[in-house]
């Protein structure tokens, strides 16, 4: 691979698209073949059954492919003519009692069709637009990128001096990257990774013009806009949407309500919706195309040509959607959807058909088998990959619900506990070492008799918050039960999980959360222990878990490290 992931791919893309010119040429010298064999028997040969369903099958893949390739103009008159021909396959198949002949009153349409066939060739030759376009790269496709929080900009804009100060402590203990401008002179150029911009109500209108007319002048997505409002009743929330706020947050601020907006909005705009793709096509070029297309698009995609290998490939690749051929030589995609719902593992799998088949009952005779939607060949890439980002987003989110605290968005106790073991069993096969920590909220009991359950919910969601955005993209955080939580730090020595584990109780004693004008913080004991100390993940955790204790004991609000004895 070069340094230019794009480059890359369009180099991908331009072989795979010669290497179907040079089967699409081979096709058509066997379709010439025989049509001159169809046409030998308009001089008084027979006209075989057999040689009428080959250039069937020939015009049918090539009107399942060239379009993918470039070769839209090939791919629609091979679509026409195999059209023309399919209800004479489905009147005489090749396995009949009646013989192996088609009758001789059909014959002048069957030459007549693969006369035409004989100018496929010259289509061959001409470039199409996308075909231009596939071989100078995907760019039209998003971008992939991960995002972490120091990506996240927010500017603050419009907002009064006391609202400004509040915001920026608060935003800035969250880790994230806070920066002042005035509306007169807004601009967000030179701003890296992903920008959010917080107004005040008054300044909403300037400052969504300014955006527009920026994002309208660089042809690019307007930054979501967040405005801190008085009111929160409908006509209020009407003209601030219409102004063009994106999220609404009324004063006094709620820091854990803000964060949560940031998180969302954010998430939605960079638009990393990715997934794991498993592709069973048995033409391997069309399966390299969907392949760097979808890569291209940020995708981890594996491709397989043989149905044979399907439930190992499975249970290897633990894909989020699978994309399916509809017939691969003598299997039948519908049926091989059918036999992989039989494992309860992947009865939600959605999978998706890619198949040159147009008839409406066929397709939802397939789908009956057990899929989810059915795409046409040829598919285009945009459609390919927009299709693939809905289907994983939803089958992402259905995931999410299942394996994550609703409270929280963090893995559930189970979840977290197979972590665990995970990385514990990953640290003593390596030798390399990893860190557990326990964290608990002190005092909690008080923050819910005395402020209610609903801030008590508040301060557990800040917490979760926080921990989400301090530490890494590779850490894994759940909740392990009412205020507890685990979190896994690989890669890490007991000294640096302590030292990273204290910035966050720091960071979460300076919150302070709003409550009916009276302000309160909380603070947080944690335990750590070194995953490959023990000899197994709940072995760790208890060890952690009486670190933890040893903190309640010795005067909370900090990081005790377990030691032996
Ligand atoms: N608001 C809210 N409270 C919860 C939730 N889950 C557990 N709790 C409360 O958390 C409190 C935990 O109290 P304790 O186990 O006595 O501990 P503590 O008061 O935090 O004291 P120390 O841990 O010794 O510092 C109980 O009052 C639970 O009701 C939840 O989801 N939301």
């Amino acid at each position: 691979m070069g340094t230019d992931p794009k480059a890359d791919i369009a180099d991908k893309l331009a072989q795979l698209r010669l290497s179907f010119r040079g089967k699409a040429e081979d096709e058509l010298d066997q379709l010439s073949e025989v049509a001159a064999r169809v046409t030998g028997g308009a001089q008084g040969q027979r006209l075989l059954r057999e040689d009428v369903m080959s250039a069937y099958q020939l015009l049918h893949r090539l009107a399942g492919s060239a379009g993918t390739f470039g070769y839209a103009a090939l791919g629609a008159e091979a679509r026409r003519l195999e059209q023309r021909l399919k209800p004479l396959v489905e009147k005489y198949p090749v396995q009949a009692d009646s013989g192996p002949e088609v009758p001789g009153e059909e014959t002048p349409q069957v030459i007549n069709a693969l006369t035409q066939a004989g100018h496929l060739r010259s289509l061959l030759d001409e470039t199409s637009v996308s075909a231009t376009r596939s071989t100078k790269g995907p760019e039209h496709l998003n971008d992939h990128y991960s995002l972490t929080v120091a990506d996240i900009q927010v500017v603050l804009c419009g907002l009064s001096e006391g609202s400004q100060v509040f915001l920026e402590y608060t935003l800035s203990n969250y880790g994230f990257s806070v920066s002042r401008q005035a509306v007169s002179t807004l601009s967000l150029d030179g701003t890296p990774g992903v920008t959010l911009v917080v107004t005040g109500e008054d300044a909403l209108s300037e400052v969504s013009a300014a955006l527009d007319a920026k994002a309208g002048s660089k042809n690019s997505l307007k930054p979501p806009l967040i405005c801190i409002g008085h009111r929160d009743d409908f006509r209020n929330r009407y003209a601030l949407a219409d102004a063009g706020a994106d999220a609404l947050i009324t004063e006094p601020v709620d820091a854990t309500v803000l964060t949560e907006s940031i998180e969302r909005l954010v998430s939605e705009q960079s638009r990393t919706v990715s997934g794991k793709i498993l592709i069973l096509d048995d033409d391997e070029d069309l399966a390299g195309h969907y392949r760097a297309v979808l890569e291209g698009a940020g995708f981890n995609v594996h491709a397989i040509s043989n149905p044979e290998t399907v439930l190992s490939e499975l249970s290897e690749f633990s894909p989020d959607i699978m994309l399916l051929d509809v017939r691969m030589g003598d299997y039948s995609g519908p049926t091989v959807a059918k036999l992989v719902r039989f494992d309860p593992e992947w009865v939600s799998l959605p999978i998706i058909y890619l198949s040159s088949e147009q008839d409406k009952q066929v397709q939802l005779e397939a789908m009956a088998k057990g899929a989810d939607e059915f795409l046409t060949k040829p598919v285009s890439d945009r459609y390919l990959v927009r299709a693939a980002q809905i289907r994983c987003y939803r089958a992402r989110q259905l995931n999410e619900l299942l394996i994550r605290d609703s409270l929280t968005s963090l893995l559930k106790h189970s979840y977290i506990k197979q972590e665990i073991d995970k990385e514990q069993a990953r640290c003593k096969r390596l030798s390399q070492s990893s860190v557990v920590a326990m964290l608990d909220l002190d005092h909690f009991k008080k923050v819910n008799d005395q402020y209610g359950h609903r801030m008590g919910d508040s301060v557990i969601k800040a917490l979760a918050s926080l921990l989400r955005q301090r530490l890494r993209s590779t850490d894994i955080i759940g909740r392990y039960g009412g205020e507890e939580f685990a979190v896994v730090l690989p890669e890490c020595t007991t000294q640096e999980g302590q030292s990273v584990m204290t910035q966050i109780c720091e960071a979460f004693s300076d919150l302070s959360f709003n409550n009916d004008g009276a302000s309160l913080s909380v603070t947080l004991s944690v335990g750590i222990a070194a995953l490959d100390a023990f000899e197994s993940g709940s072995d760790a955790l208890n060890a952690a878990d009486q670190a933890l204790y040893e903190r309640k004991k010795g005067g909370r609000n900090g990081v005790t490290i377990f030691h032996q004895g």
